[in-house]
C-alpha cells in the first residue's frame, strides 16, 4: 500500500480581527494500512484531514507527503495519487449523461476519442452502471449518483481514494451498496465517515475531536472512545 505521511501538519485559518484559529492542531500520522477510517464529531476537523492529504487544504505548518511526494511542492503528482470523492456528488458530476462525465475525468489522460468512450464505457460497467451510461446524471438515484462520482475519480486510477463522507445523504440500502463499493477497492482508502458500520469494517480507525487526533488504532477501540465522547 502506499504510504501517507503527515509530519506535525496543523492547520490554522485567519479570525477576522481575532489573529487566528487552529482548526487542525499539530498532527503526526504514518498512513499504511488497506482501509483508514475518519470519524468524530461535526466540525472537529475531518475533512481539514481529509483536505490536506490531496492539497484542497495546505498546512499552515508542518508537512504532509503521499509517497514521498509533498502537497505543496509537487501538487499534481500527489491529485494525480490521490482521487477525492466529496459528499455530494454534484460537486463532481457536470456532464449531461453518465458515459460524457466520465469521458470528461479522462479528457487529460486519454487522447483518441474512440478509446476513451471505449475506457468510460469499461469503467461504469464495473461499477454496476453499464444500463445507465447514456442516461441523463439526473435521473439516477441518490446511490447511483454517487457511484458515478466515485466511477469518475476511479477512472483515473489514482493509488489512493479519499471519500469525505460519501454515503452521508445516502439511504441505507444506497450506504451499503457504496460503502461495500469503497471498503472493495483494491487501493488505499481513507474514508471519512459518521457511519460507524463502515468504520468497524477499516483496518484502522482515526478518532478526530476538538481539532486534533485524540484516538488511532483498531476499529473496535476507536470506536469505543469515540462513543465514550459522545456519551461523556
Ligand atoms: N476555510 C475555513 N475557514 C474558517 N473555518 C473553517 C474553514 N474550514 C473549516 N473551518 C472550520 O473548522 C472546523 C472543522 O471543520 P471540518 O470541515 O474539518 O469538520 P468536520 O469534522 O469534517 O465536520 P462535519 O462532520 O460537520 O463535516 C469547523 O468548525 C469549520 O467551521
Amino acid at each position: 500500500m502506499p504510504t501517507i505521511e503527515l509530519d506535525a501538519a496543523a492547520v490554522r485559518v485567519p479570525l477576522p480581527g481575532r489573529g487566528e484559529r487552529e482548526i487542525l492542531a499539530p498532527t503526526t500520522l504514518t498512513l499504511t494500512e488497506r482501509r483508514i477510517g475518519v470519524i468524530g464529531a461535526n466540525g472537529s476537523g475531518k475533512s481539514t484531514l481529509a483536505r490536506l492529504l490531496n492539497g484542497l487544504v495546505r498546512p499552515s505548518s508542518g508537512r504532509v507527503t503521499v509517497e514521498d511526494r509533498d502537497v505543496v511542492r509537487d501538487g499534481a503528482a500527489v491529485r494525480r495519487l490521490v482521487g477525492f470523492c466529496f459528499t455530494d456528488p454534484a460537486a463532481q458530476l457536470v456532464m449531461p449523461t453518465c458515459v460524457e462525465d466520465i469521458e470528461l475525468s479522462l479528457r487529460r489522460t486519454v487522447k483518441d476519442g474512440a478509446t476513451r468512450r471505449e475506457r468510460a464505457l469499461a469503467v461504469l460497467a464495473a461499477n454496476g452502471l453499464a444500463d445507465h451510461a447514456h442516461d441523463s446524471v439526473h435521473s439516477l438515484s441518490g446511490g447511483q449518483r454517487q457511484l458515478l462520482a466515485l466511477s469518475g475519480v476511479l477512472a483515473l486510477e489514482p493509488a489512493i481514494v479519499v471519500a469525505d463522507e460519501p454515503t452521508t445523504l445516502l439511504d441505507r440500502a444506497n450506504t451499503r451498496r457504496v460503502g461495500d463499493t469503497l471498503l472493495g477497492l483494491e487501493q488505499q482508502l481513507v474514508l471519512v465517515t459518521h457511519d460507524l458500520d463502515l468504520a468497524a469494517r477499516c483496518d484502522r480507525v482515526i478518532v478526530v475531536d476538538d481539532a486534533r487526533v485524540v484516538a488511532d488504532g483498531t476499529p473496535a477501540d476507536s470506536i469505543a472512545h469515540y462513543t465514550g465522547l459522545v456519551d461523556r
